[in-house]
This record gives structure tokens, C-alpha cells and sequence, in this order.
């Protein structure tokens, strides 16, 4: 299985809809305080768009909606893995991907063997509270030197600018949230994204047929 280097991050359908035809491939759905039916209903609309695009919809916690409306991938973060019913995940086929900051969650993430595991926040973020300020890229590297060939995600506070880095230290994908949702042209920096992250296409010289 292969992730795209590029993962955004959106709190509802509609973000979905208006950026993902861009040509994202990997997208993740974290809508936090909403009802169960707006869930689904967000959900549903979400998975549709996705299907058109052949983009992996990762949906954030409500693991038993995911499950329920046939969804293929989770991100649980270690709270949400205290309620979540990972053998009812597993029992489903869906790909589980998990948060962790220090060697303690990924210890209990990798015994659970998840199919991502995810490192943050590598710089400071603006979008949650957390008692993690800045892990920094070296901490990418001691990851992927102790999860062997589990995809490794690196979030927070990332840029285009900081991508490069992220990647070399060890991670394999990079994730994305206010760097896109708080641009003033939203469109453009998605492009811009993917423009930096997808290996260049193989170019055809001038003059060949
Ligand atoms: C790719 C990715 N990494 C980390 C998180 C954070 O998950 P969690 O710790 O459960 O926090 P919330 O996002 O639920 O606030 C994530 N969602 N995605
Ligand atoms: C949702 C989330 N989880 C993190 C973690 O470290 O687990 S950091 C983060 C926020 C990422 O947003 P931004 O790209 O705007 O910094
Ligand atoms: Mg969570």
C-alpha cells in the first residue's frame, strides 16, 4: 500500500468538494462537535466526492460511523483509542491510522499494528491546544528508525517550506491543515502543494513524437 505524499486535512464535506478535485489523493475529514446525523450526513457527502476522485478518505474519531457507512480508513488519536473498538475496525477491513508524540503512544500504537502512524506536532500549530509544543524533525528520524516499514506521517504547523525536511528526515507523507484553510487562495495552495510533492512527470523532449 502506497499513501500520497500529500495529506490535507478538512473539517467538513464541503472543503471536500471544493479542493479535493484539485487532485488531492489522501484526505482526512476531523470534524469536531457535531451531532451524529450531521456526521453521517458530512461523511456520506464526503465519501461520495472521494469515490469520484479515487482519493483515500481518512475519517477523524467517529470510528463507528465510519464503520456503519462503510468507510476504509480511521484516524484515532490516544484518547479516542481508550473507547474505539479496534477489533470491530479490524473486523471490518478498515485501515487504522494513529496519533502519537512520545515513545509511550507508540508503543500502544504499534502493538495495535496500525497502517500509518502519525508524529506531532513537528512545529507549533495554531489550530488545537496541545501539551506537545514542537517535536521537531529529528524526532521523524528516531520514529522511522523504530517502526520500520509503517508509513510514517508528519503534522503540524507543516508548510511547503517545511515539507522537504519532514520528508527527509523519515516521513513519508506530510500533513496539512491551516496552511490551507487559513490562505487567502485556498485553491492555489493546494495546487502549489501538489506541485511540490508529487515526483516530477517523466517529460517527453521537444521534437519526440
Ligand atoms: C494525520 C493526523 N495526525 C494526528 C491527528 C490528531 O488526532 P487526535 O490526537 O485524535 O486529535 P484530533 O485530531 O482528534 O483533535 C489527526 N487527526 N490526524
Ligand atoms: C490535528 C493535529 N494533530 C496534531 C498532533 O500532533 O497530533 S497537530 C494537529 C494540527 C495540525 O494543524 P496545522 O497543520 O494547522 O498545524
Ligand atoms: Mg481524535
Amino acid at each position: 500500500m502506497s499513501l500520497d505524499r500529500f495529506y490535507p486535512i478538512f473539517d467538513s464535506a464541503a472543503w471536500i468538494e471544493r479542493l479535493v478535485p484539485l487532485g488531492i489523493k489522501l484526505v482526512q475529514l476531523r470534524i469536531k462537535d457535531a451531532d451524529d446525523q450531521t456526521i453521517r450526513t458530512e461523511i456520506s457527502a464526503a465519501k461520495e466526492v472521494c469515490a469520484r476522485t479515487g482519493t483515500t478518505l481518512v475519517i477523524n474519531d467517529y470510528w463507528q460511523a465510519a464503520i456503519d457507512l462503510g468507510c476504509d480508513w480511521i484516524h484515532l488519536g490516544q484518547e479516542d483509542l481508550d473507547d474505539a473498538d479496534t477489533d470491530a475496525i479490524r473486523a471490518a477491513g478498515i485501515k487504522l491510522g494513529i496519533s502519537t508524540h512520545d515513545r509511550a503512544e507508540l508503543s500502544r500504537a504499534m502493538a495495535l499494528k496500525p497502517d500509518y502512524v502519525a508524529l506531532g506536532p513537528i512545529y507549533p500549530t495554531i489550530l488545537k491546544q496541545m501539551k506537545w509544543h514542537e517535536q521537531g524533525v529529528e524526532k521523524l528520524s528516531k520514529w522511522r528508525a523504530e517502526i520500520g516499514d509503517t508509513p510514517l506521517i508528519a503534522i503540524g504547523g507543516m508548510t511547503i517550506q517545511r515539507a522537504a525536511g519532514a520528508y527527509d528526515a523519515g516521513a513519508d507523507v506530510v500533513s496539512a491543515v491551516t496552511d490551507i484553510t487559513l490562505n487567502a487562495d485556498p485553491e492555489a495552495q493546494v495546487k502549489a502543494w501538489l506541485h511540490a510533492t508529487r515526483p516530477p512527470h517523466s517529460a517527453t523532449p521537444r521534437g519526440d513524437a
